[in-house]
């Protein structure tokens, strides 16, 4: 138990933050955490489910006199939130956030940061499809990835002290510069939901055309994708717009790929689909091997070769 910052406040009470509630607690890194939620409704949950030592009412309330405040809402109103805070933060405070996109995040929030608060922008590669304050869990980081997005002239003890919360709170940390972070998400997450999303929409025209079969004969593939398909709709929306250009990018190259999988079916060109195929088992061995996959159990106990 390792007490890294005197008081935390959390700002907006959803997954993101009701875990990092239940993982500061399970470790003892802080004597104090608050809350602030918009909703009256959300603020009742909290208080009903002992999230956060204390839920105010107001931004302002809730980081005043906090060593750390970190901004858990969506990415699209990043800025608007800091500016609503920023009066309160005092001098030798860290600010950081949760959010899924970094380069449009900082732009948003640097400008409204008063002089002496440092800020320390991270991302935890970690979440599930449920959103609010009931669905945190203490143990969501726990060996998942939590990428530090220094800014430019960022405080390095601020720096470390982040990064010492993540580890504590169960992740592992590594440095990453934005853009670098905005790429990098946009093929590992972002545009997997959409694809995702797409699937799933595809679907649901169809079982129009079909009844129910599409639902009642779900396979385990489909199942992941409705999963996927189920998260927040407003983050989702906020994180395509803010990372458009790499998210444009990288859905180009898809699209790229997609046409020449059709020409091989169309062709019959069975040997490009096989090389194609084995490529990409090939990678989903390497991330089990690297452990960062939870859900396949199985691997290595000679199933599929
Ligand atoms: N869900 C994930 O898988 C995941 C993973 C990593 C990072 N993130 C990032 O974490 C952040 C929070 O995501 P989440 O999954 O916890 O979402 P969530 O929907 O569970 O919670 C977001 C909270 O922000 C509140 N909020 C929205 N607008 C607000 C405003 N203007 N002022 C104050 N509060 C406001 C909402 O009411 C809600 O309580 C997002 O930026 C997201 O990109 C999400
Ligand atoms: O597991 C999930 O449900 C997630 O989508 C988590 C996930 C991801 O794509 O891996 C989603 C968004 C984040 O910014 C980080 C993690």
């Amino acid at each position: 138990m390792t007490v890294i910052y005197n008081r935390v406040a959390l700002i907006g009470l959803g997954l993101i933050a009701s875990s990092m509630y239940w993982a500061i607690k399970r470790a003892g890194l802080a004597n104090e955490v608050v809350g602030f939620a918009r909703s009256e409704e959300t603020r009742q949950t909290a208080r009903e489910i002992g999230l956060c030592d204390r839920i105010c009412d107001t931004a302002v309330a809730a980081v005043a006199g906090a060593d750390l405040v970190v901004l858990c809402v969506p990415v699209g109103v990043m800025g608007a939130v800091t500016a609503e805070i920023a009066p309160a933060l005092k001098p030798g405070t860290t600010v950081s956030d949760v959010g899924s996109v970094k380069r449009e995040v900082i732009s948003a929030v640097t400008p409204y940061l008063p002089k002496g608060v440092h800020f320390v922008p991270a991302h935890p590669l970690a979440g599930t499809e449920h959103s609010g304050p009931r669905s945190g869990f203490a143990e969501l980081f726990d060996n998942r990835w939590c990428l530090i997005v220094p800014v430019e002239g960022s405080d390095e003890t601020a720096c470390e002290n982040v990064e010492k919360l993540w580890q504590g709170m169960g992740s592992l940390t590594e440095r990453m510069d934005a853009d670098h972070h905005d790429r990098v998400l946009a093929v590992t997450s972002h545009v997997p939901h959409l694809i995702a999303y797409t699937m799933v929409g595809v679907a649901d025209d169809l079982r129009r055309v079909t009844d129910s079969e599409v639902v009642k004969y779900s396979a385990a593939g489909f199942r992941d994708f409705t999963r996927i398909a189920a998260s927040d709709p407003t983050m989702w929306r906020d994180v395509f717009l803010s990372n458009k250009d790499a998210t444009l990018e990288i859905l180009g190259r898809f699209t790229e790929e997609l046409f020449a999988l059709q020409r091989a079916i169309r062709t019959d060109d069975g040997a490009h689909l096989h090389d194609y195929f084995t490529r990409t088992r090939a990678i989903r061995r390497g991330i089990i091997e690297a452990g960062q996959d939870t859900s396949a159990p199985d691997f290595g106990r000679g199933g599929s070769k």
